[in-house]
């Protein structure tokens, strides 16, 4: 039912853009922080409907707030942009950290990176930061001889961590200290920084700034940091039975055609990238691509804000194209040179771990040939206002193989994780 313009408009609420956003499809509208937004309607919790200089389509609602008097519980400006209360909260829980502890992969790979350095651990100086319930720093005591190891944990695990430091005896070689990295004092540098900081997509929640401007302010020069490399791995690939479930159930359940729900569907599932997604090695379409690389010796906080990397693939088996699975590895240098290097792969080669693998859904599956070519770029953009979030924009162009070079066409998608 058509609302006549003058009701229209008394329906309408007025917003205002928290920060800059540009639409990744012709729907969507591209804004600047303080423009200010006429909201028609809110068909779902995470996109509206709305209108900017007369232009209409949908915005980001996690980026729309009402003026002054509106609510201000959801302004970044007065609520942390961190979310650091909800952040530390949860791990103040055992449930994540039996999660971590129960992941035999990632906690096996940071017991051998201690083990296979023990003899040169011997009285060293270790920081554990983001220690939780401090099993990296109990293994230091456990497995090598260091001088001290400096626990943080900004949680209130904290006060657990030091009951098991002292449960297990090493009270004289592990100190728990409470508080956030950032904030907290240390009487001296160390010659070790170690810490299990990837979040999904290596980069989410963001801990890895914590890890910086730590290894800026306690690392010595000359020290060693853990891991001392991260790689981001993509993969074009099939996801099939993703597909099935979320998008072609609309074909014809219980014999009656729902396909009208599908723009709804693409919407509400394919938006966002699918977290905890288990691709399996039949399901990659090409060899996978390293697209971003970071050196945790010479990585900046500033270069976070956005990171951009290239893909090439050259198809290697006919299928459909659904989209992208990313997952990343990190790797942990010697402490004595030419010492052999510890790997911790999250990919699907590689033992399960509880981060799996993060899926980008295609607006829409293609058909893609063996010899076929899938080239393009992915920015990484870190959310200006929610500092722990970012938005993964990939570009990609499908060029046909020799025998059919028709078959070429360039797409882009910008997906939120999570605001
Ligand atoms: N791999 C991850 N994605 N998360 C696993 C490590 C996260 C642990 O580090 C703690 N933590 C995170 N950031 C900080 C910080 N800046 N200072 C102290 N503890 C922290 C957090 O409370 C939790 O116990």
């Amino acid at each position: 039912n058509m609302q006549t313009e003058d009701e229209d408009e008394a329906s309408c609420e007025e917003y205002v853009a928290r920060s800059d956003f540009t639409g990744s499809s012709t729907d969507q509208l591209s804004f600047s922080r303080g423009d200010r937004l006429l909201v028609h309607a809110k068909p779902s919790s995470e996109w509206w409907w709305a209108e900017l200089q007369g232009v209409i389509g949908y915005v980001p609602a996690s980026y729309m707030s009402q003026d002054a008097a509106g609510e201000e519980e959801e302004d970044p400006s007065i609520e942390d942009p961190w979310q650091d209360e909800e952040y530390f909260g949860n791990y103040g829980t055992l449930r994540l950290h039996l999660e971590m502890l129960s992941d035999k992969s990632r906690t096996e790979a940071y017991r051998q990176v201690i083990l296979s350095n023990s003899a040169s651990l011997s009285s060293k100086r270790v920081m554990d930061l983001g220690c939780g319930t401090g099993i990296i720093s109990l293994f230091c005591a456990q497995l090598a001889r260091p001088s001290m190891v400096y626990a943080v944990e900004a949680s209130s695990m904290a006060e657990y961590t030091r009951q098991l430091v002292k449960q297990n005896g090493y009270d004289e070689v592990v100190t728990v200290l409470q508080g956030r990295a950032e904030e907290i004092e240390l009487p001296e540098q160390v010659d070790v920084l170690v810490s299990e900081w990837m979040g999904n997509c290596l980069l989410f929640e963001f801990m890895v700034e914590s890890v910086l401007l730590a290894r800026d302010r306690w690392l010595r020069d000359g020290g060693t940091i853990w891991p001392s490399s991260a790689a981001l791995t993509f993969v074009p690939c099939q996801a099939d039975s993703y597909y099935a479930e979320k998008m072609a159930f609309w074909e014809r359940p219980y014999g009656l055609d729902f396909t009208p729900l599908q723009p709804l569907a693409q919407q509400e599932f394919f938006t966002k990238p699918k977290f905890s997604h288990i691709i399996e090695p039949c399901d990659c379409l090409a060899a996978p691509c390293d697209v971003i690389s970071l050196d945790m010796y010479t990585l900046q906080v500033g270069d976070l804000e956005e990171m951009k990397g290239q893909f090439h693939f050259c198809v290697e088996k006919s299928g459909v194209f659904h989209g992208f699975t990313a997952w990343f590895t990190v790797c942990f240098e010697s402490l004595e040179a030419g010492g052999a290097t510890v790997e911790l792969n999250t990919g699907p080669n590689s033992g399960p771990t509880h981060w799996k693998q993060t899926l980008f859904m295609l607006d829409r599956p293609v058909s893609v040939c063996a010899g076929d070519s899938i080239s393009g770029t992915i920015v990484l953009q870190r959310n200006p206002v929610w500092r722990r979030h970012m938005t993964v924009t990939l570009h990609w162009t499908i060029k046909g193989s020799t025998d059919n070079p028709d078959n070429s066409q360039a797409g882009t998608k910008s997906f939120p994780m999570w605001r």
